[in-house]
């Protein structure tokens, strides 16, 4: 239910922005757990904080033309949404995939805003992408599309302005394609500019696996808050990408055992646990689908299309693919069969009625914001590496990571206590995010 000032607000929100159910759903999580906090400071509606948060400070949408190797000419559409940068820099990835319109990066850019607040670091709240479809693509064509975006793209980033990095479809091997050409243009050694970088030209140890291994340390948190551990649990995490691949070995370091992954043609069970070196090497090296996995582990594993990874039981959910793939349904079968925690790795990967039947059921549900902040947050750390031109070691950077996502972690415990509603991490993360915003938003004036 929504406060009689927020539901007014929302409304505002659907009519501005016709048809970008993402977003709606997005704004409509944040504005459902602030309502409390209005009560407190009645300074944020005077000055309308929230009116100005769900309008983006500004939306770059940009033609991308490039050509295949048997000389095609192709025209893809390019995004960066400016949300925010009350606290820093807009800050957030790139995504490349044919699902991407604006309304996709909106959501995205808006959940930035409160994720990198959660983190404490100096970073605003951006995204952006491209409807382009990374798929089936060779090396020269990923490379001349990269270009083409920065050709468009490099006018509006900058390592004071907006820092982008990867998400969906854009990884190191891009990254670099897209930061060579930014450097090309400008001519400027700028490693600021974008994070995600390759190790050998300004790239930070632990950002590859941050997403993946803060998702991990936030969940075992969860778990340690009740009294319990990863120690022998089964837990199935879905896609088989960067985030959920860096999820994977960490659980394995915890000691769970990841029984099931998945990609858009489907999933794979592996009962005696996840083969991390064989799942490395068909996805990332040779980047082929589930079924490779499958056929080459032989009778250990089972290949599943077109049915939903959530049937298979487990303790622990880490979902790490992509928006709204956990539906009612299946948090029922979920939570059916016996799932004690949720830790969201993707972005908004759980429907609201999915969030609200975990919520009923007791589950510990650790959300996209706070659960995969560590990408980001690592991310924070890597242009504070390159703005003083220094490199840390993984074990240093590994334990900030793990440090940052404790206090994130015990911020939104701290948080949705304070505002009388124990236990709820969506609370807790929504309304901390919110208020370092709002405060920095105060004291910046209207602007
Ligand atoms: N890369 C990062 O540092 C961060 C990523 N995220 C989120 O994590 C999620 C995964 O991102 P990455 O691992 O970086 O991307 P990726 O491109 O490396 O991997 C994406 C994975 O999701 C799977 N996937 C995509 N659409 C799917 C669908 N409709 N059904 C089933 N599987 C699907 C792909 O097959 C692939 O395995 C996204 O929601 C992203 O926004 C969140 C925080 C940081
Ligand atoms: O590392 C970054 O800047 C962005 C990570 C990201 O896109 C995300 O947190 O969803």
């Amino acid at each position: 239910m929504l406060h009689e000032r927020l539901s007014s607000i929302y409304e505002n929100v659907l009519r501005r922005n016709p048809g970008e159910i993402e977003f709606h759903q997005a704004v409509r999580e944040v504005l459902e757990s602030i309502g409390p906090v209005l009560g407190k400071h009645p300074e944020y509606a005077e000055s309308k904080i929230i009116e100005r948060i769900c309008e983006p400070e500004r939306q770059i949408i940009f033609r991308v033309p490039w050509e295949d190797d048997r000389g095609e000419v192709h025209i893809n559409r390019g995004f960066r949404v400016e949300f925010n940068s009350a606290l820093g820099p807009y800050k957030g990835g790139l995504r490349f995939h044919p699902s991407v319109y604006l309304g996709i990066v909106k959501f995205l850019g808006f959940e930035q805003i409160f994720k990198n607040s959660l983190t404490g670091l100096p970073i605003g709240g951006g995204k952006g992408g491209s409807d382009f479809d990374p798929k089936g693509r060779s090396e020269r064509e990923i490379m001349r599309f990269c270009q083409s975006f920065m050709t468009e793209l490099y006018r509006h980033i900058g390592e004071y302005t907006d820092v982008p990095a990867g998400d969906i479809g854009v990884g190191g091997r891009e990254v670099g394609y897209l930061f060579g050409q930014y450097k090309r243009i400008t001519n400027r050694y700028e490693s600021g500019v974008i994070t995600g970088k390759g190790l050998s030209y300004g790239g930070a140890q632990v950002r590859t696996e941050a997403t993946g291994y803060g998702c991990a340390f936030f969940v075992d948190e969860m778990l340690k808050a009740r009294g319990t551990s990863f120690d022998g649990k089964r837990v199935v995490v879905s896609g088989s990408g960067n985030v959920a691949v860096y999820t994977i070995e960490k659980i394995r370091q915890l000691g769970g055992v990841v029984v099931a992954c998945s990609d858009s043609s489907g999933y794979v069970v592996d009962e005696k646990g996840i083969d991390l070196d064989l799942l490395k090497q068909v996805k990332q090296v040779e980047r082929q689908r589930m079924n490779v996995y499958a056929e080459r582990r032989g009778s250990q594993a089972v290949f599943v299309s077109g049915r939903s990874i959530w049937e298979v039981p487990c303790e622990v959910a880490m979902p790490s693919a992509t928006q709204n793939e956990i539906t009612g349904r299946d948090a029922g079968l979920l939570v059916g069969n016996g799932c004690v925690a949720v830790g969201e790795g993707a972005n908004m990967p759980t429907t609201p009625e999915g969030i609200r039947i975990f919520q009923e059921a007791g589950v510990a549900f650790g959300p996209g914001k706070a659960a995969n902040a560590g990408g980001v947050a690592t991310s924070a750390l890597e242009m504070q590496q390159n703005a003083s031109r220094d490199s840390w070691t993984f074990e240093f950077s590994e334990n900030r990571l793990q440090q940052i996502m404790r206090d994130i972690h015990s911020r939104c415990l701290n948080t949705a206590a304070e505002y009388g509603m124990p236990g709820d991490y969506v609370a807790g993360a929504n309304i901390d995010g919110f208020k370092r915003v709002a405060d920095a938003m105060l004291s910046l004036g209207l602007i």
